[in-house]
């Protein structure tokens, strides 16, 4: 190669999609003020997380989610091989992530959700509407994976004890609380000129509205997931992040669930999905490029 030649080798299909995964990660990582969750200003319900372990554990989850990319390039539809391949590459996502944050769950969530996005698109990056997108991740999410362990874990423990949708149910669905709440409402305040982050934190408190998050249900039980439900809608009716009456209710709805100790962790890693698959829609970059 000449010495002059810096031109940077283009990135595949499958880098490209873990790339915006990540950063879709660390936007809502970055995005502030959420209610009781890690932002910019600090660490809200949470004793053992905080902003850099966020990013770091995001940035640890790009060789997975670029792995799950090229397993649907390589395997081609949405199948059980598909849908065990992506099960392993998860399973040893966790770990990394594990390793990164010392033990601590930052985006287990969030590997399940981006990881059936990332796959489902990459395997028609043609057809890369919301809609198209999230019914090929439902239809994997939906296939059974024989080697995936079946953990006691939290979300099965609240799923047990109030018959709660969890993580997923939501994706087996095709993500409705993404498509029905938080992509509308993303783009609702953005047509209304709220800007940027205050359309995220929109976003975000639509898809609170009606979540059966299983964090809030685990720490903070039904009550927990009352004040969640309704003070999210509260501050939407009054104007969102946007207005001063919303930003009033919202600073209180800070307060209380962090009182409550009621982390709405599953609805920050939908916030993730949904500024992911608003990338992957709006850019147009799969289509063209590839
Ligand atoms: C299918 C799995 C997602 C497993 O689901 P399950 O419900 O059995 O397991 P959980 O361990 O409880 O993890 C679910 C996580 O999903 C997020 N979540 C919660 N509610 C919803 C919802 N209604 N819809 C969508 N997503 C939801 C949430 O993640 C966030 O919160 C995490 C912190 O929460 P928590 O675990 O309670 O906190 P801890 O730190 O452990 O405890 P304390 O702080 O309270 O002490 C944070 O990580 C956010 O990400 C739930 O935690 C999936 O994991 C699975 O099967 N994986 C196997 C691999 C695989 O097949 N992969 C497929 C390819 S992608
Ligand atoms: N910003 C955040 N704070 C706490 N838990 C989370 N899980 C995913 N994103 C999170």
């Amino acid at each position: 190669m000449h010495a002059l030649n810096l031109q940077a080798k283009p990135l595949s299909l499958s880098e490209r999609l873990a790339d915006l995964a990540v950063d879709a990660l660390i936007d809502e990582a970055d995005l502030s003020p959420k209610p009781a969750l890690v932002d910019r200003r600090g660490n809200g319900a949470h004793t053992d997380l905080h902003l850099g372990l966020m990013h770091a554990s995001a940035l640890s989850l790009w060789p997975a989610f670029k792995e799950m990319a090229e397993a649907a390039v390589d395997i081609g539809a949405v199948d059980t091989a598909l849908r065990e391949a992506i099960g392993r590459i998860g399973r040893e996502g966790e770990q990394a992530m594990l390793a990164t944050t010392n033990g601590v769950n930052t985006h287990r969530g969030a590997i399940w959700a981006l990881g059936l996005l990332v796959t489902a698109a990459a395997l028609e990056p043609k057809s890369s509407s919301a809609n198209a997108v999230s019914v090929r991740a439902a239809r994997l999410a939906l296939l059974d994976d024989r080697y995936a362990p079946k953990p006691l874990s939290h979300g099965a423990q609240v799923a047990l004890r109030y018959g709660a949708r969890g993580a997923r149910e939501e994706a087996q669905l095709g993500f409705p609380s993404m498509l029905q709440r938080g992509l509308p409402q993303l783009k609702r305040s953005r047509a209304n000129g709220h800007g940027e982050q205050n359309a995220r934190l929109d976003a975000l408190l639509a898809i609170m509205t009606d979540l059966a998050d299983t964090c809030v249900l685990y720490r903070a039980g039904e009550q927990g997931l009352q004040a969640m439900q309704h003070g999210a809608q509260a501050v939407l009716d009054a104007g969102g992040s946007a207005s001063l009456s919303g930003r009033r209710r919202l600073h209180a709805l800070d307060q209380q669930l962090i009182a409550l100790n009621a982390s709405p962790g599953g609805a920050a890693d939908l916030l993730a999905a949904t500024l992911l698959l608003d990338r992957i829609e709006r850019d147009g970059i799969l289509q063209g490029a590839f």
